[in-house]
């Protein structure tokens, strides 16, 4: 039997915890420190078995994961330190930073114990365990950064366990892991709040703002409702890689700048092309599907019934549809429909039949 501790069942300790749970010969025991927190996680089913009481919870475990802040892990190890665990005892984390937090656990030398740094590249701008769900993680990317003197059976055992997230792991050095993780995630994160908090202010003065916002604004800002706990800390955090990034950032906005200032229409088309070329080479890893999906975008006149129209005659030909998702609707504007197939063949006889039935643009 494999008892697996989890610290912190928020949305992503519970999301695994709800991967692992009931599955062959594994316990999941829940810590919080708040009694009510507790009694929900065994409640809504989440957890085997939920304590109030770390030290139990630490103890009775051959693997534990640190689901709590960034700026909370530090605390939690030099705590695990302190208590007898179990000979062998694997502990990891899912801290969003990877540098601080492997570092400490090298200082603390733990003995008879192994830890490895992860991070899921997969969650939400929601927290908390209402949030949590078993397929979060599939698809995503799953980061370890284990210790140059970290034995490969360890990281070989935490990558088994992992495999029922069904996300791919993949290796990558603690420093390396915050250099890019603070690209593609911090950065944009701030970027997302920064221009809220803009908008917000021209909004003081005129709620035509909010009221008129639409795809654009809500695609690009999503994220800027996140939880400030858990940001504050990410941020703090990886302060000197996103201090760096900034000014990466300031020179990429005054390249705009200088563009709009000399009116050069063709600089702009290419900033538009450079980025549209290497944002389609971003893989699309939506969860809950286990395998690629080959997407067409059509232009649907937005009408009732045209989605039913269009199920209907992809259906009649045989053309198995996997997703739908309507990606911007009003009154009087087209329509744009997500349609995801299995195949190439599949989605290119599709967008075949759209055009020539329904003149769709696909
Ligand atoms: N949210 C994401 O998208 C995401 C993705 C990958 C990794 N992470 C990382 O996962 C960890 C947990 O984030 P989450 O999104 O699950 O957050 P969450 O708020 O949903 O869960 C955090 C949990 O930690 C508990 N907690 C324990 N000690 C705490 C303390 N000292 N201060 C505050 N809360 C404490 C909270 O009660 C809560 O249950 C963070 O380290 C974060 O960087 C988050
Ligand atoms: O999808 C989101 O909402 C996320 O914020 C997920 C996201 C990200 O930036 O991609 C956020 C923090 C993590 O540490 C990993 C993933």
């Amino acid at each position: 039997m494999t008892t697996i501790s989890i610290f912190g069942v928020g949305l992503i300790g519970g999301s695994l915890a709800l991967c692992f749970k009931g599955k062959p010969d594994i316990t999941v025991i829940g810590h919080s420190n708040n009694p009510t927190s507790v009694e929900n996680m065994v409640k809504r089913r989440i957890v085997d078995e939920g304590t109030t009481s770390m030290q139990a919870a630490a103890e009775a475990a051959d693997i534990i994961f640190l689901c709590v802040p960034v700026g909370a892990l530090e605390t939690y190890l030099e705590r695990l330190k302190q208590f007898s665990l179990k000979k062998g005892c694997l502990i990891t984390d899912v801290g969003s930073t990877k540098l601080s937090v492997v570092q400490c656990a090298e200082k603390l030398r733990f003995k008879d114990a192994y830890f490895i740094g992860g991070h899921p590249m997969a969650g939400s701008e929601r927290s908390g365990m209402e949030a949590a769900s078993s397929h979060l993680f599939e698809n995503a990317f799953y980061v370890l950064t284990p210790g140059t003197d970290t034995p490969v059976a360890e990281v070989e055992r935490l990558a088994k366990l992992l495999a029922y997230t069904q996300a791919q792991i993949i290796r990558v050095d603690a420093r390396e892991h915050d250099d890019i993780v603070g690209a593609i995630s911090h950065l944009p994160h701030m970027i997302a709040v920064a221009l809220v908090n803009q908008i917000r202010t021209y909004n003081e003065s005129n709620e035509l703002y909010k009221n008129l916002a639409a795809g654009g604004f809500r695609d690009i800002t999503r994220i800027a409702s996140s939880d400030p706990f858990i940001w504050r800390d990410i941020l703090i955090n990886n302060r000197t890689v996103l201090l760096k990034l900034l000014d990466d950032w300031d020179q990429q906005i005054s390249v705009f700048r200088e563009l709009l200032e000399k009116e050069d229409a063709e600089g702009i088309e290419k900033q538009f092309e450079v980025a549209g070329t290497f944002r389609k080479q971003v893989p699309d890893r939506r969860k809950g599907m286990l395998t690629p999906l080959y997407d067409i975008y059509a232009d649907i006149p937005d009408h009732p019934g045209m989605i039913g129209q269009i199920a209907t005659l992809l259906g009649k030909h045989r053309l198995n549809l996997s997703n739908l998702q309507i990606i911007e609707s009003r009154l009087d504007v087209p329509g744009v429909l997500r349609l995801s197939f299995r195949d190439q063949e599949t989605a290119d006889r599709a967008s075949a039949l759209l055009s020539e039935q329904f003149s769709i643009h696909v």
